[in-house]
């Protein structure tokens, strides 16, 4: 009897289907009747595959048969990888692909013109928040499809951006979806702690995927804070905005004092819908103050909603003027003498820094290779002087070389429309 298990991965059965679940988030399916073909193919041999507690197990004793399985599903990954929360086909992005890792807002990594670096290795989300900017989650009806950014390319392209912006920088570990689905988030913050130029490693996160496990392994890899992100502290309200019925609040309240048990600095992030949790702001703070959030950065970080064009946007969330909304967080101060409310970037070290040159002017036509298929319907990814730029409105299909009207460049996301 083999009992096979592949490094940093387990096997799930589902009648014919045999999953691999590699690094929590990334699973691909197999036909057991297909691996069974394969070895009567090559081996001449009947056997029977099956699933137990995790491993593979194969009814014979000939190792070479082990070694052609893990061998045939190695080989065969790259074409099946699905995110295991979205159920979406996922693009791994390596670097033998050329995909430059600037240009693109939902992959690598995004230079605003401040010592702050987003670092985005994935897309993909485990809630659905009924007001998501960026409809993730799955069930989502604008995105078709996720990337996960293999993590020594990340770092490569990293380490180029950190050489030309220069010392105490902060990594900030974002995402379009939840940061803690990259299969290599704590392997990410490690590297980057060791990293010269990086002073503080930061997270943007709904938490949900926290353990005590992971919390430790996080503050002992270098992280120094979380904005964390809860929306109600009332569990069914807080179930109905995170869109899932599942949705734990205790767990990801004790999750928050257990990042700050742990050392890593942890700042509340709640997007405020008026008339929906605005009279939840001193309870927030409440809890802040409680878990003794908030020890080097502000403990609070209310976000006003703002409808986006490829967001959800429900009828519950009536926009603010943010003239209203920092009037609102004014008098909160006032009221409840947590401050600063109001958050500036000096608050969190951050200060202006100069862009990493653009590489395109507005308005420029550039020959381009159409690279990747993008998120939404009718975006394609091309590449052009080691950028990536969206391509918008485009019916192109990868390989093709293009021509492409840059319409976009601010803090060098391009955006393009074929001509
Ligand atoms: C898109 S999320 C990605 C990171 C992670 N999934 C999370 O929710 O923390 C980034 C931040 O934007 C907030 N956000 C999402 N949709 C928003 C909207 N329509 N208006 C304002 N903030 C929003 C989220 O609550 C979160 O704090
Ligand atoms: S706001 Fe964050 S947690 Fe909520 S669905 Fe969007 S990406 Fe996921």
């Amino acid at each position: 009897m083999i009992k096979l298990r592949l490094p940093n991965s387990y096997f799930e059965g589902h009648e014919d289907t045999i999953t691999l679940v590699w690094r929590r988030t990334l699973v691909a399916d197999f036909s057991k009747r297909e691996i069974e073909r394969a070895i009567r193919r090559k081996f001449r041999v009947s056997v029977e595959v099956n699933v137990e507690d995790g491993y593979l197990v194969i009814n014979t004793d000939n190792e070479d048969i082990e070694r052609f399985i893990a061998f045939y599903i190695q080989n065969n990954l790259g074409g099946l990888l699905k995110n295991r929360y979205t159920k979406r086909k996922v693009i791994y992005i390596h670097e033998g692909m050329g995909v430059p890792l600037l240009g693109y807002n939902a992959f690598g990594l995004i230079d605003r013109g401040t010592n702050l670096i987003q670092v985005r290795g994935s897309t993909g989300c485990n809630m659905r928040c009924i007001f998501c900017s960026v409809d993730e989650g799955p069930y989502s009806r604008t995105r078709k499809l996720d990337f996960v950014v293999d993590i020594d390319y990340l770092l490569k392209w990293f380490d180029w951006v950190a050489k030309e912006k220069g010392k105490g920088l902060e990594a900030h570990l974002d995402a379009q979806g939840e940061p803690l689905l990259y299969p290599f988030i704590v392997e990410l913050v490690q590297a980057l702690r060791e990293h010269p130029h990086v002073s503080v490693i930061s997270m943007q996160s709904n938490g949900v995927l926290l353990n005590d496990k992971l919390v430790e392994e996080l503050a002992e890899a270098g992280l120094d804070r979380v904005n964390l992100s809860i929306h109600s502290l009332d569990p069914e309200k807080a179930k109905m905005l995170m869109g899932i019925k599942d949705y734990d609040l205790n767990h990801v309240l004790e999750m928050a004092e257990a990042l700050v048990n742990a050392g890593i600095d942890v700042l509340i992030a709640p997007v405020i819908m008026f008339g929906v949790n605005d009279d939840e702001a001193e309870a927030f703070i409440e809890f802040a103050r409680r878990i003794g959030a908030g020890k080097r950065w502000p403990a609070l970080g209310f976000q006003n909603y703002i409808p986006y064009k490829f967001g959800r946007n429900p009828v519950i969330a009536k926009p603010v003027p943010f003239k209203e909304f920092y009037r609102w967080l004014r008098e909160l101060e006032e009221k409840t003498g947590m401050k600063p409310l109001i958050l500036k970037p000096h608050h969190f070290g951050m200060y202006p820094r100069p862009f990493i040159p653009l590489a395109f002017k507005r308005g420029e036509v550039v020959k381009a290779e159409v690279i990747l298929p993008g998120r939404i319907e009718g975006e394609m990814i091309a590449k052009a002087r080691n950028r990536l730029i969206q391509v918008i409105n485009s019916n192109a299909k990868v390989g093709d070389r293009i021509k492409v009207k840059i319409v976009r460049t601010r803090h060098g996301i391009y955006v393009g429309t074929p001509v």
